[in-house]
């Protein structure tokens, strides 16, 4: 097991997003939720990772998470090549296939701050690669990619769950993702 929420309750404010959700994944699963904006994706991808505190419910998470959200927590004054290494160091790894293998390899010498939208998105993914988590939490992990882009997001997603790593993902666009599971939020809280 790579993640088991039980029970799980969601308040924002005075809103309850959601509650008595409970979600299990296995090693190489895939699990795709999808809901209109505000409907509390994010949230609760957020409490899958960690990052937010359920109102109830407990999360069980063994492994190590790697967490690719909105905002890049790449350093914008380094190049890529040393912005994503900081971060394979503290890993215990090298970020050079996964610069490979989302295509920006050639940007390594660039500064972070020059890169565009999606050469960014790209640098995000390739340090989620880079990280050797098992456990992928991917908040709208396609946006701003173009569509070669994302058919290498999906190529690396499904190279990790082929060597036993889960995914769990919150998107509006399709991805190209085998036999995902699929929760959809809706909203309606009784
Ligand atoms: N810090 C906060 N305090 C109170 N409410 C919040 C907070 N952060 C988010 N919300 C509210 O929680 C709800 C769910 O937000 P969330 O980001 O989880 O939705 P989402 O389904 O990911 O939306 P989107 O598709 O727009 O990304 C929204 O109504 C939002 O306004």
């Amino acid at each position: 097991m790579m993640l088991a929420l039980r029970d799980i309750a969601c308040l924002r404010g005075d809103r309850l997003l959601f509650e008595r959700l409970s979600l299990e994944l296995a090693a190489g699963d895939a699990l795709v939720v999808t809901g209109a904006n505000g409907v509390g994706k994010s949230s609760l991808l957020r409490i899958a990772a960690g990052l937010l505190r359920p109102s109830a419910g407990t999360i069980e998470r063994p492994g190590r998470v790697a967490w690719l959200g909105e905002a890049s927590a790449l350093d914008g004054d380094r190049t890529l090549g040393q912005a994503l290494d900081f971060w394979a160091k503290l890993d215990g790894t090298r970020p050079d296939a996964a610069m490979a293998q989302m295509g920006i390899a050639h940007l390594v010498r660039v500064p972070v701050r020059y890169l565009s939208t999606g050469q960014r998105r790209r640098a995000a993914i390739a340090r989620t690669i880079a990280s050797g988590a098992p456990l992928w939490l991917l908040d709208e992990p396609a946006n701003g990619l173009d569509a070669e882009g994302i058919e290498r997001l999906g190529d690396a997603i499904r190279a990790h769950r082929r060597t036993g790593g889960s995914v769990f993902t919150a998107t509006h666009l399709p991805l190209p993702i085998d036999d995902a599971a699929t929760l959809m939020l809706d909203g309606a809280i009784a």
